[in-house]
């Protein structure tokens, strides 16, 4: 795999990371409608292909195994599709293959909260995260703050603390508009 793919830039996948709950799901889907674009939720993909739930995966074929078919399945998609917008499970960039990949197909944008933001969702999410089952919210923290540095490495960050999806979706389109035409005007 090249450190660097020759794809144009406004063909890259434009692939969404960060923590479980940050929205990924939610506004990748309102920036590919946005853009035209199809949507792939990698969670939800693996769910259709396996004909499983999520936490049925973790529970009945282990999580290595579910990270073996998230990976494979992330670089099928981001060396074998373009324009498409990719949610992330959140998990997911944790492994460097994952990382590789999509840093040198696509064009990854972090979706950033602020830890304080990010508690008050965490009922929401609680019951079908397997990765948050049975961990004290200071576990929960510890994880929070070791990912963000994994997740780190992005092309693009958006703070969505205090936004609504429609809002976070309509800045992530602004600065990809922006990038697509600072790099590749007049196309
Ligand atoms: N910007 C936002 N403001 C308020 N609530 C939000 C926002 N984005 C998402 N939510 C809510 O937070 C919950 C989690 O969102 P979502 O499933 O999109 O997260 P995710 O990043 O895809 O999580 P995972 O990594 O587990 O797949 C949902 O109930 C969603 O409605
Ligand atoms: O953060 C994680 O490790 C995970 C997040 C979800 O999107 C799912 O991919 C799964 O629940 C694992
Ligand atoms: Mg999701």
């Amino acid at each position: 795999m090249g450190a660097y793919s020759n794809i144009p830039l406004r063909e890259r996948n434009i692939v969404l990371i960060g923590f479980m709950g940050v929205g990924k799901t939610t506004i990748g889907q309102l920036v590919a409608k946005k853009l035209y674009r199809d949507f792939i939720d990698v969670d939800q993909e693996i769910e259709k292909r396996h004909h499983m739930s999520i936490p049925d995966i973790f529970e009945q074929m282990g999580e290595n195994y579910f990270r073996k078919i998230e990976r494979e399945l992330i670089v099928d998609l981001c060396t074998n599709t373009r324009l498409k917008i990719i949610s992330l499970g959140g998990g997911a960039y944790l492994q460097e293959e994952v990382r590789n990949v999509c840093l040198s197909h696509c064009i990854v944008f972090f979706l950033d909260l602020s830890w304080e933001c990010w508690k008050e969702r965490l009922p929401l999410i609680v019951d079908n995260r397997p990765v948050l089952k049975n961990k004290t919210l200071e576990e929960v923290e510890q994880l929070f703050f070791q990912r963000r540095n994994v997740y780190s490495i992005h092309n693009s960050r958006v703070l969505t603390n205090n936004l609504d999806p429609e809002t976070a979706a309509n800045e992530i389109v602004e600065s990809i508009k922006w990038t697509w035409e600072v790099y590749e005007p007049n196309e």
